[in-house]
């Protein structure tokens, strides 16, 4: 190819245009979370995983959380079990808490390790029970009853919480140039696993690591308003008000709430972007234009 075609030239176009967002992010922290229903074919997570590989290549430290709850809704279903859900979080029983450590520590963890270490990264797996990186608590809810005029609490098994994170492995596997991929899975005081959505798991680890940008993949094209138009900028009065009028539902409640919070503890963007486009995190580093839903700390 010769130096003069429009290719080569637009080649090293995008190159220069890339320059200032790699200076920009050198050195960074970018927690990525990759979400089951972003994962959908093989030419998509190829894409996804050569995109960790070209941030770390560039100087960045990008950290997967992934998730699977589809994954493991598929394994139930094969062994009979149905998924049950109480405010998007999985009733998690101890038969199920053993698939959940099976699917995503198993099967989600090492097909994402393998595919980044396929397109030349050094990927590591880890569970949060390895060198104790997650601590869980046991997540609990309580629902007032009016006739009764007391509140009940609400057991849903195995589900956990984040109580604090023992970070230490990260900084090894940083410094060694390995790119964490880490399985939502937590270990209590008594040693019990839990089961943590993902969501949460990547907003508090991108606060207690100061990361520069949290970076949420799911199966829209962002956070859409009734219309089903992808609105962007939003912070947390514009929040609450579509959780309010049930624009914001299900599995996107946690994802918006733990990128609020990852914003308001000073990580400096968060994003709700659509993990079904080829690179789409490499489009949202590194051009001007967006592909998602952006969280803002405060109203401005
Ligand atoms: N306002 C909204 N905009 C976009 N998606 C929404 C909205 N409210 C609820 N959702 C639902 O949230 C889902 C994304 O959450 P979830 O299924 O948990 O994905 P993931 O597996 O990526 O975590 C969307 O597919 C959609 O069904
Ligand atoms: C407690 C809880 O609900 N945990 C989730 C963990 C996986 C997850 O979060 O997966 P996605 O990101 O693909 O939804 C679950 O069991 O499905």
């Amino acid at each position: 190819m010769s130096l003069t075609t429009p290719t080569a030239k637009s080649v090293a176009h995008v190159l220069i245009e890339a320059l200032p967002y790699i200076n920009r992010y050198q050195d960074k922290t970018l927690v990525v979370k990759y979400g089951g229903n972003a994962m959908v074919d093989e030419t998509l997570k190829q894409s996804f995983a050569r995109d960790m590989v070209l941030l770390k290549r560039v100087g960045m430290n990008p950290i997967v959380v992934h998730g699977g709850g589809p994954q493991i809704g598929d394994v139930l279903k094969r062994l009979g079990k149905q998924s049950e859900f109480f405010q998007g979080m999985r009733i998690t029983d101890t038969e199920t808490m053993d698939v959940v450590q099976m699917v995503l520590g198993g099967l989600v963890n090492k097909d994402i390790v393998t595919l980044i270490n396929r397109q030349g990264g050094k990927a590591v797996g880890l569970t949060g029970k390895d060198a104790e990186l997650i601590h869980a608590r046991k997540l609990t809810f309580t629902r007032t009853s009016p006739e009764m005029n007391a509140s009940e609490i609400i057991d849903i098994g195995h589900v956990g919480e984040v109580a604090s994170f023992d970070t230490e492995i990260l900084t090894h596997l940083i410094h060694g140039d390995f790119i964490p991929v880490i399985a939502p899975i937590g270990v209590g005081d008594d040693g019990q696993s839990y089961n943590i959505n993902a969501d949460l798991v990547a907003g508090k680890l991108a606060e207690v690591l100061g990361a520069e940008n949290l970076m949420l993949l799911t199966n829209t094209t962002g956070v859409l308003d009734k219309e089903g138009k992808v609105l962007t900028g939003l912070d947390s009065v514009t929040v609450q008000n579509l959780i309010e009028d049930g624009t914001i539902s299900g599995g996107m409640l946690p994802k918006v709430r733990c990128a609020l919070e990852a914003v308001h503890a000073g990580v400096k963007t968060a994003h709700i972007i659509d993990g079904r486009v080829e690179h789409a995190v490499l489009l949202e580093i590194f051009t001007n234009e967006g592909v998602g839903t952006l969280i803002r700390g405060k109203s401005r």
